[in-house]
């Protein structure tokens, strides 16, 4: 936690801490002269880079503080390098399923790899993309200062290093961008070595031959996924009486049946994990207790080579200062913002000129959010209103095969009919008759679509299967564009791809736009013409 001194007379630093700051010319008004910068944004992850990065495409002279690496969790400790480990142990894994390959035509003799080179791999990914996104913002002009900021008004922040060097810089609006860390509960002890999150997780120190997952959440199922590629077995133990609980229920099925039950994995749900005590790897176990989640009775211990803790993330303001605005945390430490991501102060009042964007307000922990919410927060403070729909966002979980989706889970979207009183219907497809899945002998999977059957209203997609990740995005760009099921009859998907699979999802959908319904007209009979030429 760093110290909050009076206001530092030391001169602000660049990067290479050798010139001091010289404010942009460009100035955007009369009002923000009076500032060092337009915009300064705490915080360069994913979501700072976005914001930086609109900011500067709208004219804002921007500076973004970061105390650490440049590129926050998504590029050192989450998306890049966990995709990274997650590719190179699909590939072990793959070239592994000797019965797959061969009913292709394929032998192989055996597979081999070493964890130091898979680390490599993670590791090189690390370093490009920190360096891109680095070299990105200094070629566009954005100040990158080094130091932990923190509040001394709202728009005013003073920034520190361990050296003791740093400084004071005013803007005329601020972002607070901080992200989140590994949420641990109460009474497991965290060595880094045989009990770790995921930030020590993905260094792959050493491959631990059984692995309790505590959680079965994106991290955990991602590692399960790693971990079972190279051969170790792995233990979920999950709060909730079912494994996957955030799932739309339909996919988390299809989850069990296709990443659970044929791996070397077992699972404890409706349990806690109310203490685990670190071993020494290769020589000592892990110890871990498990406690009845509704009785609260102690009902098993446990002894693995190493414990993962896959239990969410906490959002991160230490020593932000926030008392300063009179800001308060939500519950589970979220900083409290509205539609347009002005921060909320305790009162519920707005505070002027403060954002919080990314995980650091806990509304959807993705980098893609972050980085979108800063986009919008730069939209805002530039008097274009706008409000990212959340619903649009996709999501995915890089698993092999993967799972993606957005909107509501049919139970979600269940509940919100019921509440409001409308209905709702349902549409499911497999990847089955999918010819580009039966060709690459991966026609494991499912698509599904939550609908408003009066009005054809998306609510939500949910696929399962190869390309899932990249499938997302026709659904979710429709939703943004409050396109209708209606609407997507029109579009049209090359053959063969797995996108055909959302084509079928679609056609499946027993819905029709009123208008077209009853109606002969030619406007109606063009576009069917069109579709079924086309095709
Ligand atoms: C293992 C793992 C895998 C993941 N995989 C994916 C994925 O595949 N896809 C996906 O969309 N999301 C993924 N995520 C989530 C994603 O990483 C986060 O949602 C995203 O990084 C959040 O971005 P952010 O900019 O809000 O915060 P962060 O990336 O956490 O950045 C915050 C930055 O602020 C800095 N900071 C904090 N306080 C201060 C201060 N006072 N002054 C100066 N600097 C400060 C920190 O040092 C940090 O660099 C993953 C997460 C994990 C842990
Ligand atoms: N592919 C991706 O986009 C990706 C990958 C990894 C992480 N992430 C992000 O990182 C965040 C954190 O991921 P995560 O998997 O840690 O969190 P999560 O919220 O996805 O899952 C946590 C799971 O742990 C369970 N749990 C919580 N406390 C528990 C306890 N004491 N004992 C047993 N089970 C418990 C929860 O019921 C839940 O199922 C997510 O919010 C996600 O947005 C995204």
């Amino acid at each position: 936690m760093p110290k909050r001194p009076a206001h530092s007379s030391i001169p602000a630093v660049r990067t290479t801490q050798t010139s001091e700051i010289t404010t942009r010319a460009s100035a955007s008004s009369a009002d923000s002269l009076t500032y060092d910068y337009d915009l300064i944004i705490i915080g360069c992850g994913v979501g700072g880079h976005g914001a930086a990065l609109h900011a500067i495409e709208k004219g804002l002279r921007t500076c973004v503080l970061e105390s650490d690496v440049v590129g926050g969790t998504c590029v050192n400790r989450g998306c890049v390098p966990s995709k990274a480990l997650l590719a190179a142990t699909g590939r072990v894994r793959d070239l592994r399923n000797k019965m797959h390959l061969a009913s292709m035509g394929i032998r192989v003799g055996d597979v081999d790899f070493d964890v130091e080179g898979i680390r490599h791999h993670a590791d090189q990914l690390v370093t490009t993309m920190r360096t891109n996104l680095s070299n990105s913002l200094e070629s566009v002009g954005v100040d990158l200062l080094r130091g932990h900021g923190y509040f001394v008004d709202n728009h005013t922040i003073t920034y520190e290093l361990p050296d003791d060097k740093g400084g004071t810089i005013t803007a005329k609006d601020i972002i607070i961008c901080t992200g989140s860390v590994p949420a641990v509960p109460p009474g497991i002890q965290i060595d880094g070595k045989t009990v770790f999150s995921s930030d020590d997780a993905l260094k792959m120190s050493w491959l631990p031959p059984w692995v309790a997952i505590i959680g079965s959440g994106y991290i955990g199922l991602e590692f399960a996924d790693i971990y079972t590629a190279l051969g170790s077995e792995v233990t979920f133990i999950e709060a909730v009486d079912k494994l996957m609980p955030a799932f739309d229920g339909d996919i988390a099925r299809m989850a069990n049946r296709l990443l659970i039950q044929p791996r070397h994995i077992d699972a404890h749900s409706g349990v806690f994990v109310t203490k685990v005590i670190p071993g020494i790897p290769n020589k000592v176990p892990v110890k871990l207790e498990l406690t009845d989640a509704k009785t609260g009775e102690a009902v098993d211990t446990l002894e693995v080579d190493a414990c993962l803790v896959a239990t969410g993330r906490s959002p991160y303001t230490d020593g932000l200062n926030l008392d300063a605005l009179n800001v308060g945390l939500a519950k589970g430490g979220a900083i409290s913002v509205n539609d347009k991501m002005q921060v909320l102060a305790k009162d519920g009042s707005i505070v002027e000129g403060v954002w919080c964007i990314g995980d650091a307000n806990a509304r959807m922990m993705l980098a893609h959010a972050a980085s979108a919410q800063g986009i919008s927060a730069v939209e805002n403070m530039t008097g274009n209103e706008n409000v990212l729909n959340h619903l649009s966002v996709p999501a995915a979980c890089f698993t092999h095969p993967e799972i993606s989706f957005c909107g509501l889970t049919e139970e979600q979207a269940r509940a919100e009919a019921e509440a409001n009183g409308f209905s709702i219907a349902v549409s499911k497809t497999s990847y089955k008759a999918n010819s580009k899945a039966q060709a690459e002998n991966e026609a494991d999977g499912m698509a599904k679509l939550i609908y408003r059957s009066d009005t054809g209203e998306i609510l939500g997609v949910h696929i399962m299967g190869l390309h899932a990740a990249d499938l997302i995005h026709e659904a979710s760009n429709a939703i943004a564009a409050n396109q209708t099921v209606a609407d997507l009859k029109f579009n049209v998907h090359a053959h063969p791809t797995t996108s055909e699979v959302i084509d079928e999802l679609i056609r499946n959908a027993k819905f029709t736009a009123p208008e077209l319904a009853a109606d002969d007209s030619s406007a109606h009979a063009d576009a069917m013409a069109k579709k079924t030429f086309t095709h």
